[in-house]
């Protein structure tokens, strides 16, 4: 669905993508994790159309981004970390846009605008960031596209909200969909991605589905010092260390996304290496 082969992208002379190959299928939704300024909203605008490779190639669903063609711009939605949205009311807004996106269900809009609590009659420039927040997700998922790319979708997001989200989001993704998100808020995430790709320098750094994660790996608590010491990760907290260690107990393991980004970050070569291993769990 999304190909990305060999990608090189720079800004006049600052490098930010190099030599980066990844794939993303139809069926998930991909939890895109990384440092700031590690490229992945850059990767994204790539897959998007709205910024163009310097080298490599870019496929998405067939088609060529940069090209901007319209089957593939209606096949796709974005929602940037940062947006503007004019000034003018809610029905207006989709009087205006929906008509580029053939399988917008105005239904599906009103339910999840109802979910996430913004009442249709608001006027744009009267909402906070959070409700536009809101009323962007809302329209972007009742446009039914292919693709959705999403940018930090939960800055801004009250508590409740954040829930409505995974809840709204769970319920939108088949098989014929592909949803990533970039996000530093790896909670938010929780329960809800199937795979996490880790974006480092402009390159893939970690890939891998949460089933084979769990599979692997275990996020637990050390039972002793020498656990600790031998783990992949530790890191010591009020209640002990708490560690990423190769799961070798014969069942699922525990995932702790935050914990499982830190180990990546530390020493990506011994976690990925834990990969490679004939799993104690098998299906
Ligand atoms: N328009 C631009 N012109 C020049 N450099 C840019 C531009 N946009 C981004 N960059 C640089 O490209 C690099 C990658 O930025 P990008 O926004 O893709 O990172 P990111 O992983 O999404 O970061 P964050 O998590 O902070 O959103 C950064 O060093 C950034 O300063």
């Amino acid at each position: 669905m999304i190909d990305i082969q060999n990608l090189h992208f720079s800004y006049k002379r600052k490098n930010v993508l190099s030599d980066l190959s990844v794939q993303f299928q139809p069926g998930y939704i991909y939890g895109l994790l990384g440092k700031n300024g590690a490229g992945k909203s850059t990767m994204m605008h790539n897959i998007a159309g709205l910024l163009f490779p310097k080298q490599g190639k870019v496929d998405v669903l067939g088609y060529v981004p940069s090209k901007r063609q319209p089957a593939f711009l209606q096949e796709i939605f974005m929602i940037p970390e940062e947006f503007h949205l004019p000034d003018i009311t809610i029905g207006r807004l989709v009087r205006d846009h929906a008509v580029f996106y053939p399988k917008f269900n105005q239904q599906q809009f009103e339910r999840y605008l109802s979910e996430f609590q913004v009442p249709l009659a608001d006027k744009l420039p009267q909402a906070s960031y959070g409700q536009k927040k809101k009323l962007l997700i809302s329209f972007a998922l009742a446009c039914n596209t292919s693709i959705l790319l999403m940018d930090e979708p939960t800055n801004g997001l009250d508590i409740i909200s954040k829930s409505q989200f995974r809840k709204v989001l769970a319920s939108v993704v088949d098989e014929n969909k592909c949803i990533l998100i970039s996000t530093h808020q790896v909670k938010d995430l929780e329960n809800l991605i199937d795979r996490i790709t880790v974006i480092d320098n402009g390159n893939i750094l970690f890939d891998q589905s949460i089933p084979n994660i769990t599979r692997h790996l275990d996020c637990r608590l050390a039972q002793d010092s020498f656990e600790a010491k031998e783990a992949l990760y530790a890191e010591e907290t009020f209640r002990g260390n708490v560690i990423v260690t190769t799961n070798n107990n014969g069942h699922e393991g525990k995932l702790d996304l935050e914990l499982l980004y830190k180990a990546v970050m530390n020493n990506p070569a011994r976690v990925n290496e834990a990969f490679h291993r004939q799993p104690a769990v098998q299906y």
